[in-house]
């Protein structure tokens, strides 16, 4: 990329205003006047623009679940010519017809480094997932290693919203609502269907993708913990109105049940000059979550550490978490205080976003990550183990990482290129050689 996109994407990123709180009732406008009162669809919507509803749930979801938006633009989004499928490069969908669900524990090292000219749509590269885009279930975990931003072209997802979890450059998002930000130690949400085009604020990029093809992501019920704490609702923030008035050819990309399709509009979609309602994309600073955890003794489940969940028809049961673990205090007494040993039923996609995890002394690299899929045993590493069963028990500050997990209802089948590829480790299932029998009956 050349610098000059760089510069231009920061300065753009420069001081952006937000609209804060999760699940709001936004409204923004880029010019005054330019979103109608008293109603969505004036007979002449204000400035000669066009209203159009974009919808994220039925119309007919219970209002606490119900998201949908109000756009207010120089063309409605039916002005467009026909679609044509275009190749999928690495990125795949679900259902995985050919992919295999591994009982292993698997491991793998960051992506290789992209040639030249790969922006972010180009740079996705899916590892594996479940359920089925099509039928809006199930989830699917992605790559991105990008080193130039996307130009004349954008993209939108009509399969699931994308988590975007930055791991190394910084993202700028211009989406049809307005302008995001997004460096490392952030996540960025883009809705089902939101047009955005990803400019790199660094040289280059690469982080990861949850695509939620299920039910939005929400914050998750606190129970007994009460009114306040994990994710605070202010702290997840939504962009302000921003339009591009642009004539002229712009690719647009859209994934539709599983494929690639392609357009070539005579102007830019990013073209809403106002907009109100509750499906936003938004970012969240993962340090601004509020950590719990056991302040006598035992390792609390790391449910306690959910960011967001997108719930399924089964209360408590999540078609997927994001789960973060972020600098913390550890006070347990007499306890081993690392992740236990554990087969889950649910299944566990962990990144690493900076530093190291505690479960792992070794071979967790920032920008790899590990699948630990439903009922394989896993746990801490060997070293780990021994050190923590030894440690002596003072209050400890862990703040030397953060590491997140995708944790799905359904085992992750992964695609022949997460199987074979040349950054899987082998050897893996080392980490957890050597564990001594201690037992003295
Ligand atoms: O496997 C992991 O490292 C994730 C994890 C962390 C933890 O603290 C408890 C259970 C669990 O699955
Ligand atoms: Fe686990």
């Amino acid at each position: 990329m050349t610098s000059t996109g760089s510069e231009q994407a920061r300065k753009a990123a420069e001081g952006l205003e937000h609209l804060s709180g999760f699940g709001n009732e936004h409204s923004s406008e880029a010019v005054p006047g330019a979103l109608p009162h008293g109603r969505n669809s004036p007979q002449r919507a204000p400035l000669g623009l066009y209203a159009e509803q974009l919808s994220g749930t039925a119309f007919t979801e219970p209002r606490h679940s119900n998201r949908r938006s109000w756009l207010y633009r120089i063309r409605p989004s039916a002005a467009h010519p026909a679609f044509t499928r275009i190749g999928n490069g690495a990125l795949d969908s679900a259902p995985f017809t050919d992919g295999l669900a591994d009982p292993n524990r698997l491991r793998w090292n960051p992506l290789p480094e992209p040639a030249e000219g790969t922006d972010f749509l180009a740079g996705l590269w899916t590892l594996g997932g479940n359920g089925d885009a099509a039928q809006r279930s199930g989830m699917a975990v992605h790559l991105y290693a990008a080193n130039s931003s996307m130009t004349g072209r954008v993209f939108s997802d009509s399969d699931g919203e994308l988590l975007i979890v930055p791991q190394r450059g910084g993202l700028l998002l211009r989406t049809e609502f307005g302008l995001l930000r997004a460096e490392p130690g952030h996540v960025a949400l883009i809705p089902r269907g939101v047009r955005f085009r990803v400019e790199l604020l660094d040289e280059s990029a690469r982080g990861y993708v949850c695509e939620n093809y299920g039910q939005p992501f929400v914050l998750p019920e606190l129970g007994p913990i009460g009114a306040n704490g994990l994710a605070n609702a202010r702290d997840f923030l939504a962009p302000v109105a921003a339009y591009e008035d642009v004539e002229g050819p712009v690719e647009v990309v859209t994934k539709y049940c599983g494929n690639l399709w392609s357009a070539t509009y005579d102007h830019s979609p990013l073209d809403v000059v106002a907009w109100h309602g509750n499906l936003v994309p938004y970012v969240y600073d993962l340090r601004r979550f509020n950590v719990i955890g056991s302040i006598s003794y035992d390792h609390p489940d790391p449910s306690i550490f959910t960011v967001l969940t997108s719930p399924s028809d089964t209360p408590g049961l999540a078609g997927v978490d994001f789960v973060v673990f972020a600098p913390r205090w550890l006070v347990g007494e007499d306890t081993f205080r690392p992740p236990y040993f554990h087969r889950n039923v649910m299944s566990e996609y962990m990144g690493l976003i900076e530093g190291a995890y505690d479960a792992k002394a070794e071979g967790f690299l920032p920008g790899g990550g590990s699948l630990h899929n439903m009922m394989s045993a896993h746990g801490p590493d060997r070293d780990t183990f021994e050190k923590a069963s030894a440690a002596e028990l003072r209050p400890q500050k862990l703040d030397d990482g953060l590491a997140f997990m995708f944790e799905t209802r359904w085992p992750v089948a992964l695609t022949a290129q997460a199987a074979r590829a040349g950054h899987l480790q082998r050897g893996y299932d080392e980490v957890w050689r050597g564990l001594e029998r201690h037992f003295r009956a």
